[in-house]
């Protein structure tokens, strides 16, 4: 996250951060968002590689074991089937993770509410990102959970030509565009967006600009998660 502020600890409990296993040790490659106790919703590019996945709950500082803490390990991975690494810009950037047992639910690790399939927000609809990425373009990524006011770019704005252009579909949804942003390290998770009072995950953090994780008029692209409704039921089972 460029921008924005360090998140007061565990005030985002549905955000996780998804790590691989190399060489005895494991690294934070992705965010993701706990949507059932035993499902996590990621981007599709943070998992198309085959490798040793864990999911940890209840984290702020990446590096430093706090207490709070789940790691969970990962049974399956389902990626969207019309998912094309190659082609970020046609979009089905979203992959489901089945854990290999259920969370605990507790104050540290809570669920994330999903919208109802097929809402579209307004222009300017308040949003946070959150994540542990990087905090400027080519920097490093963050110790500790940060959060970045991303307000919502609708998508006749996001698809000008001097803006996304024809990149962004309509399955996308675009926020921010000034001088805060997502950056590598926060895909995958999510973005959090207020809707009558509450925070509901409206977006999975897709991609930002190859010039630069801030540049003016390439707004953050996430996934539009109301886009997948249907697909995320028929994975996890409750039709
Ligand atoms: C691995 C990438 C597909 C996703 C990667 N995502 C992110 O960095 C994040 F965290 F914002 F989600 C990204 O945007 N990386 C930059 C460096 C990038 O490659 N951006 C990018 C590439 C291609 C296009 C497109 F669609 F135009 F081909 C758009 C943006």
């Amino acid at each position: 996250v460029v921008g924005g502020a360090v998140a007061k600890p565990n005030s985002w409990p549905w955000q996780i951060s998804l790590q691989y296993l190399s060489g005895g040790s494991y690294y934070h490659t992705c965010g993701g968002t706990l949507i059932r106790t035993r499902w996590v919703m990621t981007a599709a590019h943070c998992v198309d590689t085959s490798r040793t996945w864990r999911v940890v709950l209840g984290d702020h500082d990446i590096y430093n074991h706090e207490g709070r803490e789940q790691y969970m390990s990962v049974s399956a991975v389902y990626i969207h089937p019309n998912w094309n690494s190659n082609s970020v810009a046609s979009g089905y950037d979203i992959a489901l993770l089945r854990l290999s047992s259920d969370a605990s639910l507790n104050s540290y690790v809570q669920l994330g509410s999903l919208p109802p399939s097929g809402q579209v927000l307004p222009n300017n609809n308040p949003c946070y990102i959150t994540g542990w990425g990087r905090t400027q373009t080519g920097g490093s990524l963050s110790a500790q959970l940060k959060q970045a006011s991303l307000p919502v770019v609708d998508h006749s704005t996001c698809s000008r030509s001097d803006w996304w252009g024809s990149t962004v579909k309509n399955t996308m949804v675009c926020a921010g565009g000034g001088s805060e942003s997502g950056c590598q390290g926060d895909s995958g998770g999510p973005l959090n967006c207020q809707v009558s009072g509450k925070y509901v995950v409206h977006g999975v953090t897709s991609f930002v600009s190859s010039s630069g994780c801030n540049a003016y008029k390439k707004p953050t692209v996430f996934t539009r998660v109301s886009a997948y409704i249907s697909w995320i039921n028929g994975v996890i089972g409750n039709k």
